[in-house]
């Protein structure tokens, strides 16, 4: 049995599954979330561990396994935040997050110290956007010069947990790839960035912990971990990666071809590729798979947040935004959101705010309110499509994250992007994509290896009730509504969707 842990935004879920890819059991713990008015966006890595372990109990619970059954974890976590930590390895103070844009000033200035955006992109194959972890050690040092003093590890959210986990500080290039100091062409750390915030002290360099290989073992459970989990000591604990890395696994996107877009806290899409796949302009992140490979993504910042927010807001629950999908037609007669609520990341408006145009007495319904903010994210992530696949038409899209549960908004993007819509039955694609990798290492390790594209054409499989076909007439509709949201794009922020 192997286990994936995937620590997102709103919560951390757990998943067994067994070699033929049969789930075991499942679990789930909500987080909190600390918001404040200025972008920042902050989590206790405590809080982190506390959900690990409640998800991982309840999956074992439910599985009525033995704990001493699971062989192998993989841990994917949302991709960016920071956590720093002490000499003794406690965390310093909460991660500032992937959505946080308070360090969108120290964002601009590291991409302007180093000679501006090309200089970046010659250098190290990326241009930083406000969202990756640099800006957030830069704002550290500025606004909270103490603790960045007592800095002497840095972690991003899936390697601390691997750490509390194994009390091993390593890290794999995935993950690693969206940090800002990180090389995408060599696959390496790049510490010249970490030079410019600590001043060449050497005490950044000093704290970046070790690559592994997307199918090494970080090391077994340490006793207090496999105590707290219910699991034996024996067991290993793979390299992980980023939520987005880990959920192309899971929806076997480890060799080209494949996409795969998540509705999660973010949306995001994303393609592997076996070679870099750079983009000089800034717009595709050129991130690194947790697969051994390259995976080109666009994420943006609002996705559920925006969605869910207005069924809540509403007084609604979420059935509703399914309701509303199917009670309005597309384009929600005129009205476009631009739903920035937090800023964005892509296309890059770190400091916008929300705005809903077209208003009129005839649109003005609940049911169109929230036709057009599903509408204004899914055309944000649609744009990211046809960057990530450099203006080709994808046949398939493997859908995944809390928004592929409506089957009106499957419906949707399959009708706007012309695209069939697949879910694989086991939704959880980070969660899965934990548990494959984990089960891919510990195969190695055994000497009983299986290529990971072999074990996701056994254990990644598709739900076909929930599939949607692309229906033609809906998609001149949405032709025409997404044609509006980019002019009104143009029109209020000066940019091309
Ligand atoms: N049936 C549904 N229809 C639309 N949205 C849904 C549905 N079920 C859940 N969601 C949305 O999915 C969100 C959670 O998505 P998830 O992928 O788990 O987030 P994250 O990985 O960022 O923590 C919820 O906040 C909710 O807005
Ligand atoms: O920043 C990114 C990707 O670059 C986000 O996709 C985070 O990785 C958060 O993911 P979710 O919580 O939405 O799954």
């Amino acid at each position: 049995m192997y286990l994936g842990i995937d620590c997102g935004t709103q919560s951390t879920k757990a998943l067994i599954v067994a070699e033929d890819g049969t789930i075991r059991g499942k679990g789930h713990a909500a987080h909190e979330l600390i918001e404040r008015p200025n972008g920042a966006r902050e989590q206790d890595p405590a809080w982190w561990v506390a959900a690990m372990i409640d998800a991982v109990r309840q999956a074992l619970a439910q599985s009525g396994l033995p704990g001493r059954e699971i062989r192998a974890i993989g841990v994917s976590g949302q991709q960016h935040g920071l956590v720093v930590l002490d000499e003794a390895g406690q965390p310093i103070r909460p991660a500032k997050l992937w959505n946080d844009t308070e360090t969108s000033p120290q964002n601009q200035e590291l991409v302007l110290a180093l000679g501006g955006p090309s200089k970046w992109f010659a250098e190290y194959g990326i241009i930083p956007l406000t969202g990756y972890t640099i800006s957030k050690l830069l704002w550290l040092k500025q606004n909270e010069p103490e603790h960045f003093r007592r800095v002497r590890h840095i972690a991003l959210p899936h390697d601390y947990l691997n750490f509390w986990l194994t009390g091993r500080h390593v890290a794999e290039c995935g993950d690693a790839s969206g940090t800002g100091f990180f090389d995408i062409r060599r696959r390496a750390w790049a510490a010249g960035p970490l030079d410019l915030i600590d001043g060449g002290t050497g005490q950044l360099r000093a704290a970046l912990p070790a690559l592994i290989g997307a199918d090494d073992i970080v090391g077994p459970l340490q006793p207090s971990a496999a105590e707290a989990l219910g699991l034996s000591t024996d067991c290993l604990v793979s390299a992980g990666g980023g939520d987005n890395m880990m959920g192309a696994i899971g929806t076997g996107n480890v060799h080209p071809g494949v996409v795969t877009m998540s509705l999660g806290t973010s949306a995001t899409v994303c393609s592997f590729s076996p070679e870099p796949v750079l983009d000089a302009r800034g717009w595709l992140a050129p991130f690194c798979s947790s697969s051994g490979g390259w995976l080109p993504l666009v994420c943006t910042m609002n996705a559920t947040n925006v969605t869910g927010g207005i069924v809540e807001l509403l007084g609604r629950d979420i059935g509703y935004l399914s309701d509303a999908l199917d009670a309005t037609a597309p384009g929600a007669g005129g009205l476009t959101a631009l739903p920035f609520l937090n800023g964005e990341r892509t296309p890059d408006l770190p400091n916008a705010t929300g705005t809903l145009l077209g208003l009129t007495a005839n649109n003005m319904n609940a049911g169109n309110l929230v036709r057009a903010m599903v509408e204004g994210v899914s055309f944000g992530v649609l744009a990211g499509l046809k960057l990530v696949l450099g203006g080709r038409r994808a046949a398939r899209i493997f859908l995944i994250g809390g928004g592929a549960r409506s089957p009106q908004w499957r419906q949707l993007i399959a009708d706007a992007s012309g695209a069939e819509i697949v879910v694989p039955v086991t939704e959880e694609g980070g969660c899965l994509g934990g548990a494959l990798q984990a089960m891919w290492a510990e195969k190695k390790q055994r000497g009983a290896t299986e290529a990971l594209a072999d074990i996701t054409a056994r254990c990644v499989a598709i739900d076909p009730a929930k599939s949607a076909q692309p229906d033609a007439g809906r998609r001149a509709a949405y032709d025409a509504a997404f044609a509006l949201y980019r002019e009104r794009l143009q029109q209020i922020h000066g940019v091309a969707g």
